[in-house]
């Protein structure tokens, strides 16, 4: 699903007015609508008390067509219109007209703290004040209304956004911005609906498809993408009946050292449960009998050395090759690094230390094939591409980096983005309880694993990420967050890959 900004949105919103020879009151009644249905299914006529705060702008005008619905369906509503401007635009003014067809309470209008309501823990708050209209933050006394919904502690649906939070940038620290429980939003997904510093003030996210223009939005020039289940399906590439282990590529996991083995045991048991056809480790003599007992599908070739990686296999053939689990950042280590890149000619997946030594070692940088994956956590990015303002200017450093040296950069986290060039992939799938050691090493497993099987390594990485957080919510699913460990992710891969196909994911380990 395309990632859009709020002027794609509204330029979308035109082209449907002409195309389907619709009015804007029309459309606005058709979205709002939508809005409705959810809410009315969700709340199958439960006597709550529903308060609806509408500017006066077209977010406003959709709480007052979704307050007409809940009104005529029975709700008990009070309407609030938030008098920030007198500019009420046509819509609204239909629409406020339209009101007193079903109510005799006209709505309650807020000018000042003077009229503010009380706002109770048990009220079911629909937050209609600012969508993508918002152009300057929330001041004054409006900000001081939102503060006051936040601290209620009353469940918020905040209608297409949560009202002070602007599509493109980042409030201030201390701006006046919703904090839904839910938030429906409309036609298309919003960049910040998935940043780290904004995707809180989101709560649960559900896209209504208002029926746009398909034809301009199927044109529509936008490299942010939104991974679901749809693309993961899209990406996939069934195995063949008449086939065998060498069509599936031999994964080389180069890592580990003293008391981290396990990294690399669990990047190998990854790429096995992903479908490789053969898993070879590269590591320290120290870890021979646990990898060899812990996976025995899996190979393993020793390092001269006993607790550290110095060196790398010149001679190994092997389809993909993944390096920096659990490796440490010895002088010896970066050896073994900089000796691989000067043997390996086709991309390669660098993870964690792997990550550390190129953030110390620039120089390295250039050695990597084109199109090879990087998978930082937000902590490794940082060394590697410096500090950030906020996420747009985190977004806008990875793509120039990505640009530089031809990279894939896989940027982890609750969304994990995937930046290739201008092209960039954010994630739909996983939970809090992937945030535990380990995790972040199975996820190199899964994506090694299908570069090692020919998928474009942006494929890997864009298919990789989303499998891996869906098999992170089959675990979650059977184990409760705290409980998942790495290895139940990794478990569960193959539980994840069925699941694109049948939407059954029960009966997992
Ligand atoms: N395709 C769509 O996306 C559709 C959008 N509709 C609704 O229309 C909304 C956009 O409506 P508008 O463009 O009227 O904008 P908003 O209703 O979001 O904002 C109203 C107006 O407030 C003013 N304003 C902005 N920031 C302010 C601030 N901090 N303090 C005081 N005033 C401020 C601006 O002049 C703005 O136009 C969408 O978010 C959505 O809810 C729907 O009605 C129909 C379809
Ligand atoms: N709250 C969360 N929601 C979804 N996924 C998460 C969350 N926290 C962590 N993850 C995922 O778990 C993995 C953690 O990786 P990383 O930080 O490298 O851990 P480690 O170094 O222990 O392996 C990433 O793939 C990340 O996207
Ligand atoms: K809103």
């Amino acid at each position: 699903m395309k990632i859009l900004t709020a002027e794609q949105l509204s330029e979308g919103d035109k082209i449907t007015i002409e195309k389907q020879q619709i009015t804007s009151e029309e459309l606005m009644e058709r979205a709002a609508t939508l809005v409705f249905n959810e809410i009315n299914n969700r709340l199958q006529g439960a006597p709550i008390p529903i308060k609806i705060f509408c500017g006066i702008g077209n977010n406003g005008g959709d709480g007052l067509v979704i307050a007409r619905h809940l009104i005529q369906h029975g709700y008990h509503v009070t309407v609030y219109v938030v008098n920030y401007s007198d500019k009420r635009s046509d819509d609204f003014l239909a629409n406020y007209e339209k009101l007193k067809d079903v109510t005799n309470d006209w709505p309650q209008l807020i000018k000042s703290e003077d009229n503010f309501p009380e706002i109770n823990i048990g009220d079911f708050i629909i937050d209609a004040m600012f969508g993508i209209g918002l152009n300057r933050p929330i001041e004054g006394w409006v900000a001081n209304l939102v503060k006051l919904i936040n601290k209620s502690q009353a469940f918020i649906l905040a209608i297409d956004m949560p009202s002070g939070l602007f599509s493109d940038k980042i409030p201030a620290e201390d701006a006046a911005v919703i904090e839904a429980n839910f938030t429906l939003s409309f036609q298309a997904p919003k960049l910040v609906f998935f940043l780290p510093d904004t995707m809180d003030y989101v709560g649960d996210l559900q896209i209504l498809d208002i029926g746009l223009d398909k034809e301009f939005l199927g044109k529509l020039q936008s490299g942010n993408h939104l991974i679901g289940e749809e693309e993961a399906v899209s990406l996939y590439k069934p195995r063949k009946a008449n086939s065998h282990k060498g069509d599936y590529g031999h994964a080389l996991i180069v890592g580990g050292s003293y008391g981290k083995i396990g990294s690399v045991l669990l990047t190998a048991t990854a790429a096995l449960k992903t479908g490789s056809g053969l898993c070879s480790l590269y590591i320290p003599k120290c870890g021979y009998h646990a990898v060899q007992t812990g996976l025995p599908e899996a190979m393993v070739v020793t390092d001269v050395e006993d607790d550290l990686l110095s060196g790398y296999p010149e001679d190994f053939k092997a389809d993909v090759v993944c390096f920096g689990m659990g490796a440490g950042t010895a002088n010896k280590t970066r050896e073994a690094l900089k000796n691989m890149l000067n043997t390996v000619k086709t991309p390669v997946l660098i993870d964690a230390d792997g990550l550390n030594i190129l953030s110390e070692n620039k120089e390295l940088l250039d050695l990597l094939p084109e199109n090879s994956v990087l998978t930082p956590h937000p902590g490794e990015l940082k060394r590697l591409v410096g500090e950030w303002k906020d996420d747009f200017h985190k977004l806008e450093l990875v793509r120039s980096f990505s640009k530089k040296y031809k990279l894939i950069i896989v940027i982890k986290g609750a969304h994990t983005f995937v930046i290739d060039g201008n092209d960039m992939y954010v994630n739909n799938s996983g939970n809090p309880g992937m945030a535990t050691a380990g995790s972040g090493d199975v996820l190199s497993g899964v994506i090694t694993s299908f570069m090692g099987q020919s998928y474009e390594p942006v494929t890997a990485a864009v298919l990789g990420v989303f499998l891996h957080g869906r098999a992170g919510d089959i675990a979650a699913e059977n184990l409760g967050y705290e409980s998942v460990l790495a290895g139940d992710i990794a478990k569960n891969i193959g539980k994840a890959i069925q699941g694109l196909f049948s939407r059954k994911l029960k009966n997992s380990e």
